[in-house]
């Protein structure tokens, strides 16, 4: 509770005032049917006119009392419970934008999706109706159970039968409710990531024609949820009509009970109307309860999930970090002794004892076959994840130790996987310098050779991207990439199998901006045709996540059989590709 108050505190007002104008309420449907009760007795059995009319002046005062206050309380609870949402919600954003590749891993995206939107939606939901309901169930249950009892004590021992069996009934559909609510969000994640992956790859999808195939899998997990819903429905369809024929079962009895009363002159005629109303108040208050408790089982499997996420450990910050104020100045990196791994605990070494030296400003070529680590080796310098054993360095300076902030702001980094957000050329390209001027922003973009094309678009650097730039060709996107990593002037970039997509002239003219635009800057290349590495100061050859050599073009022909391997195999495929 103590971690939720901060959601409650800024908006106190409203959480207080919600239940309490809801009093009001309570207060009327307490009073309302004492007076109609005194209306028939005194007014009309009487025949009294004139006070009919006083009382039912009352009446109608007491009911606008009720209807202000009822507006209060539903305005107040909703202000406070969509305030306490929004919070929250922005706390489960902000832990997930603090999220590690790991974390990132453990989690899908679509249930990510699921427990930012749904289920805090569900969590409001609760919120809202115990705000409404925390005083005003109890309240009616109380005050009604009084004046019942004031007014007949014999008919109010026919409760003492019925509320234990309501109650006995009630915790059996909590029992039964929670873990199928449980059940239903999960089948919300699956249902939610499929229509991730589905839309997000939907080109894909058509070429492949696949689309009859993501149909079928949609309907799967689409009629999956409808039967994971229904299930939890079930106890909720079943529990209101039970409860209704309680509550019918107990009016036949009073009024049977209370008519032979009546007749035997020991009542009188209205306070047997009155008394029927409260029992019916009683046993509403009761099936309020239940609806708060059932709902507030659903909440709870939510709640749940969103504690997870917001107790996931962030499994690589910089707390610990004591040089928080360094910054890359030079460049230079440094592995020394590094194992890593994604499955911890495994035989498998992704990248096992790694040791090499970068100096600053010069090229570093990484190539290996598929699955041999490139890319594993590289996400370690800017701390994308940890290394298991051995130390990364950067200017003498173990990665661990800087503030990731000041780490991730000096490597600037071309990930295999591009992605452009929506928004114009101008402000994808901002993403690397939100303060570069114009002049700035062509010079790099002509250094990564998108200068070009980008001018040749009807409306040059304000073009809208589509989402993920999607109406961008493949080598566009990779060289707009490499432009909005270039505008951060970083000391180390590095290339992720970034120019894969650009032609091999275009590929050389982006390498030969980079010795006057990057003179001073560490390059680590990661490619898979020798020629975008060939020219490099140092080549790291992979292989299953270990080095099979380490030197110049001229240096590893001569000595490493593997790159010996990888250079003669694409010869002869460039050959067999003219032939
Ligand atoms: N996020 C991940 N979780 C678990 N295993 C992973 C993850 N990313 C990569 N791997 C595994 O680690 C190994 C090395 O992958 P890595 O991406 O570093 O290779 P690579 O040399 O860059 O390959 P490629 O040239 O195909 O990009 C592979 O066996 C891969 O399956």
């Amino acid at each position: 509770m103590k971690r939720y108050w901060k959601y409650i505190r800024p908006y106190l007002g409203a959480f207080i005032l919600a239940p309490i104008l809801m009093l009001t309420e309570v207060f009327g449907e307490i009073l309302l049917p004492r007076l109609t009760s005194m209306i028939i007795n005194n007014g009309v059995l009487e025949r009294n006119e004139a006070y009919i009319v006083k009382m039912g002046i009352i009446m109608v005062l007491i009911a606008v009392i009720m209807a202000i206050g009822g507006i209060g309380a539903a305005y107040y609870s909703a202000k406070a419970s969509i305030s306490f949402s929004t919070d929250l919600r922005k706390d489960v954003f902000h832990k997930v934008q603090e999220f590690s590749f790991k974390n990132i891993d453990d989690f899908s995206t679509g249930s990510l999706v699921t427990r930012l939107t749904n289920d805090i939606q569900q969590i409001q939901n609760v919120v809202m109706l115990t705000l409404r309901m925390m005083f005003r169930a109890p309240g009616m249950l109380i005050g009604g159970l009084i004046m019942a009892y004031l007014m007949n004590r014999q008919l109010v021992s026919i409760l003492l039968v019925v509320i234990p069996v309501l109650v006995i009934l009630i915790a059996i559909i909590l029992v039964v409710a929670f873990p199928r609510f449980e059940v239903m969000q999960k089948k919300i994640d699956r249902l939610n990531s499929g229509v991730q992956e589905a839309l997000t790859n939907v080109r894909v999808i058509k070429s492949f024609v696949r689309e009859t195939h993501e149909e079928e899998k949609f309907k799967t997990t689409n009629r999956d949820l409808k039967e994971g819903s229904l299930n939890a429905m079930k106890v909720v369809i079943t529990a209101m009509p039970l409860m209704m024929l309680m509550m019918n079962i107990t009016t036949i009895a009073v009024v049977w009970y209370g008519g032979n009363l009546i007749i035997a002159g020991r009542m009188p005629v209205g306070d047997l109307t009155a008394f029927t109303i409260y029992i019916v108040q009683i046993l509403m208050s009761l099936m309020m309860l239940s609806m708060v408790f059932l709902q507030a089982s659903r909440a709870m499997a939510s709640l749940k999930r969103v504690k997870e996420v917001l107790d996931t450990e962030i499994d690589l910050t910089d707390e610990q970090a004591s040089e928080k104020s360094a910054q890359i100045a030079a460049g230079k990196v440094e592995f020394k002794n590094v194992c890593f791994q994604y499955t911890k605990g495994t035989e498998d070494l992704v990248l096992d004892h790694i040791n090499f030296t970068a100096n600053p400003g010069e090229t570093i070529g990484i190539i290996g076959a598929t699955g041999s680590g490139k890319t594993s080796l590289v996400q370690l310098i800017p701390r994308l994840y940890d290394a298991d054993e051995g130390e990364v360095l950067v200017d003498g300076i173990n990665v661990k130790d800087y503030s990731i902030r000041n780490l991730r702001e000096g490597v600037g980094m071309v990930l295999q996987k591009n992605v452009l957000f929506s928004g114009t050329i101008e402000e994808n390209l901002r993403w690397g310098n939100e303060t570069a001027g114009m002049d700035e922003i062509i010079l790099m973009s002509e250094s990564a050779q998108a200068h070009g094309f980008i001018t040749s678009f009807k409306d040059g650097y304000d073009t809208d991207l589509g989402q993920g730039g999607s109406n961008v060709s493949g080598g566009q996107k990779q060289r707009l990439c490499i432009a909005r990593t270039l505008l951060k002037k970083p000391k180390i970039l590095i290339l992720d199998d970034s120019t894969s997509a650009v032609d091999t002239a275009t590929e050389a003219r982006i390498r030969q901006s980079f010795t006057t635009t990057l003179k001073n800057t560490t390059k680590f290349i990661i490619a898979q045709r020798i020629g975008s590495v060939e020219y490099a100061d140092k080549i790291i050859v992979l292989d299953e996540g270990k080095i099979a050599g380490i030197g110049t073009h001229q240096e590893l022909m001569e000595t490493c059989e593997a790159y010996q391997e990888i250079y003669y195999s694409q010869k002869d495929r460039e050959k067999e590709a003219g032939a």
